[in-house]
């Protein structure tokens, strides 16, 4: 949401923008319709109305508000109705206003009436955990000046997260094209999709002189010492296969987009080299003309195939090869009916230009390769963890994460975690995190062997071995397989001074998981910001200042929409960020608490209409220190 703006005018922003956009997509097929005659003069006058209908009349008749109507002048629609061998077929009637942070869904404003109210200072805002600093330098680099007493970000206790409405109850507005096809190229980046040319290769070679794929002939053992599958026999085979050649299919698709796209290159060149000796237009014939011959298709069928392969380019042309490669399955169709090719489409590709490459070279580092068919450079552009970059920086390109803290600390380095590390220096081989006294050894070899951990949420069996698994509490993080894969979220520059933040490429449904809390269990640190965590055993802290994960960047707003939670997975307990709802494009935030921002005269940049931080005369602190105790 953008500062200044309540979450009403948020709400109604959205519904307008969506609105907006699915009228983009469908009028202009319907005006296409009245041009080509399906309504006829005898048809009467034409109206074009809008109007907002209410959808559960329970036997009434509907009520209906009309909020504009035009009318049409069919005689005049008639007589310019142009021959139909000129129309182009493109009408882009509007433009969807460019916006920076897309919105897959938006909620009518009811819909989140059931929001907890985070701006009341309230007994319920009393946490478990705490991220505290002190007035030494902050382990991020930025500037305060604290007076050293602890100040904490809270995981919270209050119940969540409650279930979302049923969709009658609830009416979601669909995403529009646009918003799919981004979406699509997120999905299919942060899926388990390895594109590789190798695998092309590999599969070709897999099969036997005889004929016969080599995958579907290996014995038993052979395959269960790949480690490759969980099921046995014939079945855990073919599984392999269909995945393996599933990827294939899925990296000749690239192939074959990429030389289409390369296609329409060659052919404007081939265009304007023969417009030296003829004019454009007899050019652009006899190019049409070669390309027959050689594909052996009518000028008909080419000039379809050219329409598409065309929005490939202008695709790769604004969003770079990894935005065509990486987009999803819809290509084709957004590219055939061209609904979406807008101005407003080519802005958010040129914005997400480079957020899209270092996802790309990032998660899939041989995924340039494929471009060595077309003879384009092949090296990575961004090497190393997609978190070694943040985003949105000047002229939308990344910079590395060190860089960033640079002005505070020369010697800035952040080390990614997948799991948190104990200090052996406070903790020995105790994991302070254990939610109750450790079983004996014997036991404890018996309870893991045996997979008899049970969530204290829903009461299932709780495993690491996804086939054991019954809890699904968080399925994105732990006892499934999807818990390995990377959370779609950057670490990005935020425009209004908070240094980086966190943003989300995809949309978090409310209650779901967006990343473990994780970085060095240790205790007695001060002047340091925190998370601290407490068992029936110990009171611990978990710092992320040099090592930890995407949770270290994740901002305060007075407004938030995510908030840690505490969970116990197999007798640890663990700190997660869990979404309130989190749109794509938006930046992920939590409420810090007052009893971390009590004592700093530091002001709250979140931009919320209601910040409680903001504007804070240092004299009052205390005052509102009291007020939260
Ligand atoms: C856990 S870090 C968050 C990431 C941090 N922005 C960074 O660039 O490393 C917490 C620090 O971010 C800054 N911060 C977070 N939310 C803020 C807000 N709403 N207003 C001002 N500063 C904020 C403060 O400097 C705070 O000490």
């Amino acid at each position: 949401m953008s500062p200044g703006i309540s979450k009403d005018d948020a709400d109604i922003q959205a519904i307008v923008r969506d609105v907006t956009a699915r009228i983009n997509e469908q009028l202009p097929s319907l005006i296409r319709e009245l041009f080509e005659g399906r309504f006829d003069g005898d048809s009467g006058p034409l109206q074009l109305e809008c109007s907002i209908a209410s959808a559960n009349t329970r036997g009434t008749s509907p009520r209906r508000i009309r909020i504009a109507a035009l009318g049409i002048d069919n005689a005049r629609l008639l007589s310019s109705r142009p021959d139909r061998s000129q129309q182009t077929g493109e009408y882009a009637l509007t433009q969807v206003a460019a916006h920076r942070n897309l919105r897959l869904r938006s909620l009518p404003t009811s819909s989140v009436s059931t929001e907890v109210d985070d701006t009341r200072p309230s007994k319920r805002r009393k946490d478990t955990g705490g991220l505290r600093i002190s007035s030494a330098a902050h382990s991020d680099g930025t500037n305060s000046s604290g007076t050293g007493v602890a100040r904490r970000l809270g995981s919270d206790l209050r119940v969540f997260p409650q279930r979302k409405k049923r969709a009658s109850e609830n009416p979601v507005l669909q995403p529009s094209t646009l918003e799919k096809f981004i979406s699509g190229i997120w999905e299919s980046i942060y899926s388990g999709v390895k594109l590789d040319p190798s695998e092309v290769i590999g599969q070709w070679q897999a099969i036997e002189s005889s004929g016969a794929p080599r995958l579907l002939l290996t014995t038993d053992q052979e395959i269960a010492s790949q480690d490759d599958t969980a099921a046995k026999g014939n079945f855990g085979r073919i599984n392999v296969l269909a995945r393996k050649i599933s990827q294939t299919s899925r990296t000749c698709r690239s192939l074959e987009v990429i030389v289409q796209a390369y296609w329409v290159k060659c052919f404007d060149e081939r265009v304007l080299e023969l417009t030296e000796t003829m004019s454009r237009e007899k050019a652009k014939k006899a190019t049409i003309a070669e390309a027959c011959v050689d594909f052996r298709w009518s000028e008909k069928e080419l000039r379809n195939k050219m329409g598409v392969w065309r929005g490939y380019y202008e695709i790769k042309a604004a969003g770079g090869w990894a935005a065509l490669v990486f987009a999803g399955m819809g290509l084709y169709r957004f590219c055939k009916y061209r609904v979406s090719f807008t101005d407003d489409l080519f802005q958010t590709l040129r914005l997400l230009r480079h957020r899209i490459e270092v996802a790309s070279d990032t998660l899939h580092p041989r995924w340039r390769q494929l471009l060595a068919i077309v003879g384009e450079p092949t090296d990575p552009k961004y090497v190393g963890h997609p978190h070694d970059w943040v985003v949105n920086g000047p002229q939308n390109e990344a910079i590395p994460l060190a860089d960033t803290y640079r002005q505070w600390d020369e010697n800035f380095s952040f080390t990614h975690l997948d799991e948190s590390n104990i200090d052996e220096d406070a903790w020995g081989l105790f994991d302070p995190r254990l939610d109750r006294p450790a079983p004996p050894t014997a036991v404890r070899d018996l309870i893991d062997s045996q997979d008899i951990y049970t969530c204290s949420v829903c009461s299932a069996v709780q495993s690491d071995n996804a086939r054991v698994n019954e809890c699904t509490c968080y399925p994105a993080l732990y006892g499934s397989v999807r818990a390995l894969a990377p959370a779609p979220v950057q670490i990005y520059r935020t425009p209004t001074g908070k240094n980086n933040g966190l943003i989300a490429c995809l949309q978090f449904e409310r209650g779901s998981a967006i990343g473990e809390f994780i970085g060095l269990i240790t205790s007695g640190l001060s002047g340091l910001d925190v998370m601290v965590g407490q068992t029936q055993r110990a009171t611990y802290q978990i710092w992320q200042g040099r090592a930890g994960n995407h949770t270290r960047f994740v901002n305060h707003s007075c407004a938030p929409n995510a908030q840690f939670e505490r969970f116990t997975w197999k007798g640890v307990q663990r700190v997660v960020l869990v979404s309130k709802g989190i749109e794509a494009g938006e930046e992920i935030t939590v409420d810090y608490t007052d009893s971390y921002w009590k004592n700093l005269d530091k002001e709250c940049l979140c931009g919320q209409p209601k910040c409680r931080y903001r504007d804070r005369n240092p004299q009052q602190l205390p005052e509102l220190a009291s007020l939260t105790e």
